[in-house]
């Protein structure tokens, strides 16, 4: 039977956030292993329930995402791997009559504790989505800095030109458009268009980039860019992707998470560890059944 117990609290909606952020100085292009601390930073969830509404969709999910690795997130269309992904980095608030359970640990701090403002969260641990979408009448350069304002980060113009050049190398698009940066984001073939979005969340420096299907909507040629983007930035970042390409989940993670949910029982993690265990050598018939496309 779904579990329709009330929720133990609501997240705050977006938006209703009291602070604007203060403004900073640019932080290190991709701190990553390259940066300061030379540490990456790494991602747990304890006990993680979701609701929309009073409907639940996710139950005690329990996963660590290790640093400077690519975990896959996979399981059948609607066992909650997309929710999951998002309240990962606070965009499950953004819904209205979405709420939450657990903890979220970002280097072991809670990303939900009380006083922690969304927009900092969002400046770390950021996102690419699904379709690409970049502003389509702004140019290149532009598209690349425009996480910067709305994470409040300050950067002079030398600073800017750095970090568009940088940033798009990192997505693997520099080659591609250096001679062209004031041409407009939707000039670009849809593949340049996700590494686009790619380069612009690389450009706040984020420690997670969180991946919510990015090549579903390209073609084979540009999936496999996509790719080598993500395994080349996989020493600079920790990655969470999800994806309902198989192989594409064998391709680059090297951790996986297997989600299972059923009409009457929210999204759980069925089985998780190192990617080729899970393909090769499954605990879980339901995990063997899966990976094997006999359902879902
Ligand atoms: N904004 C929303 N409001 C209400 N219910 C939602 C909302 N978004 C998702 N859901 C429900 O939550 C459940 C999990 O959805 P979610 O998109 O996280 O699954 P998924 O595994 O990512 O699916 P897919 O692989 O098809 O993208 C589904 O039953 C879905 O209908």
């Amino acid at each position: 039977m779904t579990d329709t117990a009330q929720p133990p609290y609501a997240v705050p909606e977006f938006g209703k956030d009291p602070s604007d952020p203060p403004t900073v100085p640019l932080p290190p292009v991709s701190a990553g292993a390259d940066g300061p601390s030379g540490a990456l930073s790494g991602l747990e969830t304890r006990d993680l329930t979701a609701w929309f509404g009073q409907r639940k969709v996710l139950e005690r999910v329990s996963l660590r995402m290790r640093a400077g690795e690519i975990t896959a997130l996979i399981g059948p269309s609607g066992c909650g791997k997309s929710t999951y992904l998002r309240i990962l980095n606070r965009m499950h608030e953004m819904v209205r009559g979405a709420a939450l359970a657990g903890e979220v640990l970002l280097d072991g701090e809670d990303v939900y504790a009380p006083g922690r403002r969304p927009a900092e969260v969002r400046r770390r641990i950021g996102m690419v989505f699904q379709r690409p979408n970049p502003f389509p009448a702004m140019s290149l350069y532009d598209n690349v800095i425009s996480g910067l304002k709305l994470a409040g980060i300050r950067a002079s113009r030398d600073e800017r030109d750095h970090l568009v050049e940088s940033s798009l190398r990192q997505a693997g698009l520099w080659n591609e458009v250096s001679n062209r940066l004031g041409t407009p984001g939707g000039a670009l073939s849809g593949g340049q268009q996700q590494r686009l979005c790619i380069a612009r969340s690389l450009a706040v420096s984020p420690e997670i980039l969180l991946m919510d299907e990015p090549c579903s909507a390209l073609d084979p040629t540009s999936t496999r860019r996509i790719e080598e983007t993500i395994a080349d930035l996989r020493h600079r970042l920790t990655i969470v992707i999800v994806t309902h390409n198989m192989q594409q989940a064998q391709r680059v993670s090297q951790s996986c998470a297997f989600f299972l949910a059923s009409h009457d029982t929210p999204g759980r993690i069925v089985e998780a560890g190192p990617t080729a265990q899970l393909f090769t050598d499954p605990a879980d018939p339901r995990t063997a059944d899966y990976v094997n496309g006999r359902f879902g």
